[in-house]
């Protein structure tokens, strides 16, 4: 299956980039980057550390290549600002391309929210209904033209969240950390070597606690903080549980949501970082105490949180296997 990434000069399209070129179903055929380069050069020009692993050409994205990429290509991979995303996905749209979009362009439905959250217009020129595509609780049709991957830190909160919804009777709060490529690789101050070390931002003002509420259709306390590390993120999230709710119900929750899922890892203890990072997996480990849930839970946001997710919703769309291309550990960044 002919398909091409946009963003691969970023760290998620980075990632995409070594899932898809290793991947047995799907070839890659374009690696674009920003218009605003040049001129096309190796992807180890970027990223050193796959030079000899990794032969692929990044070329600079102009609108006149668009003719050229729609005969050649099927399937294509945004992993670009919300902004770009939000002109350039109707257009390949358009084209007869299928777009998974790994912005948050076309995640939000109510438009005054995604306003509010974006600070500019949900484009009205795109398919009517679009599917958000939280892979263990999305199923494809085939028949989409463009597909909302889920953000980051939405990810490993509703994946945590969803099997027990109709057991809690509080408002979950979720505090989750969160590596610094999360924040992508351009340069600014505060995602900077030598100013990050562990604090909460965006306090009652991130997007992500809408896109969170929509797709549990709960409303939530959601406390994103940045740590000093590079990737992942580690979730912990507190809820008080309706009464006589016991350890053995929440864990038969978890398994019938999940036991055939190759992607979730139910855990028996709380999931470090270290143990999804370069996987694509999430980690969950759910505790009944005293008449509450405490859920721990862990992703790779440029994996499952991002790249990976992508992947997984390309092979359902296909009808591959789920987690195809997906099982070994990598990461490039
Ligand atoms: N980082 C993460 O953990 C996650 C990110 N996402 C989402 O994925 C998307 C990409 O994020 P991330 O990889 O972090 O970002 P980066 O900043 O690392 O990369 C952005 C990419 O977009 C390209 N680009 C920028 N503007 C344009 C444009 N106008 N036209 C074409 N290409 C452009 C850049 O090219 P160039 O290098 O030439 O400037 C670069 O390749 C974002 O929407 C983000 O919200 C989603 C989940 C997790
Ligand atoms: C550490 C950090 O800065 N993280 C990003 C989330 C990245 C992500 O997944 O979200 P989107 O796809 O919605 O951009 C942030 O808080 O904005």
């Amino acid at each position: 299956m002919p398909c091409a990434v946009f963003g691969a000069s970023g760290y998620s399209g980075v990632e995409l980039v070594w899932l898809l070129h290793n991947h047995p179903q799907f070839s890659l055929e374009y690696a674009f980057s920003s218009g605003a380069r040049e001129d096309a050069e190796p992807i180890a020009s970027l990223y050193p550390q796959l030079a000899g692993q990794l032969d692929v050409i990044l070329q600079p994205w102009h609108s006149n290549l668009l003719s050229q990429l729609s005969q050649q290509v099927r399937v294509v991979f945004l992993a670009l600002p919300h902004e770009a995303s939000a002109e350039i996905a109707p257009v390949l749209v358009n084209a007869g391309l299928l777009v998974f979009d790994l912005s948050g362009a076309f995640r939000l439905r109510d438009p005054l929210v995604h306003q509010q959250a974006y600070g500019f217009e949900r484009s009205a020129n795109v398919p009517e209904t679009i599917p958000y595509g939280l892979a263990e609780w999305t199923t494809l049709s085939g028949t989409e033209q463009l597909i909302a991957v889920p953000g980051c830190y939405p990810t490993v909160a509703s994946l945590a969240l969803k099997p027990v919804l109709s057991l809690i009777d509080s408002v979950p709060m979720i505090n989750a950390v969160s590596g610094v490529s999360g924040a992508g690789r351009k340069a600014a101050i505060q995602t900077s070597f030598c100013e990050v070390s562990l604090a909460a931002y965006g306090v009652a003002t991130h997007r992500h606690q809408p896109e969170i509420a929509q797709t549990i259709g709960h409303d939530v306390i959601f406390v994103p903080h940045l740590g000093n590390f590079k990737r992942g993120i580690l979730a912990t999230i507190y809820a008080r549980l309706k009464s006589d709710v016991s350890q053995a119900t929440i864990d038969a929750a978890y398994q019938q949501a999940y036991a055939t899922a190759p992607l979730i890892r139910l855990r028996q203890q709380p999931p470090a970082i270290g143990d999804v990072v370069g996987t694509a997996f999430c980690d969950i480990h759910p505790v009944v105490h005293q008449g509450h849930l405490v859920i721990c839970a862990a992703i790779d946001n440029l994996l499952k949180g991002a790249a990976a997710q992508a992947v997984q919703l390309a092979n359902q769309y296909f009808a591959f296997d789920s987690a195809l291309g997906l099982q070994q550990r990598g990461g490039v960044v």
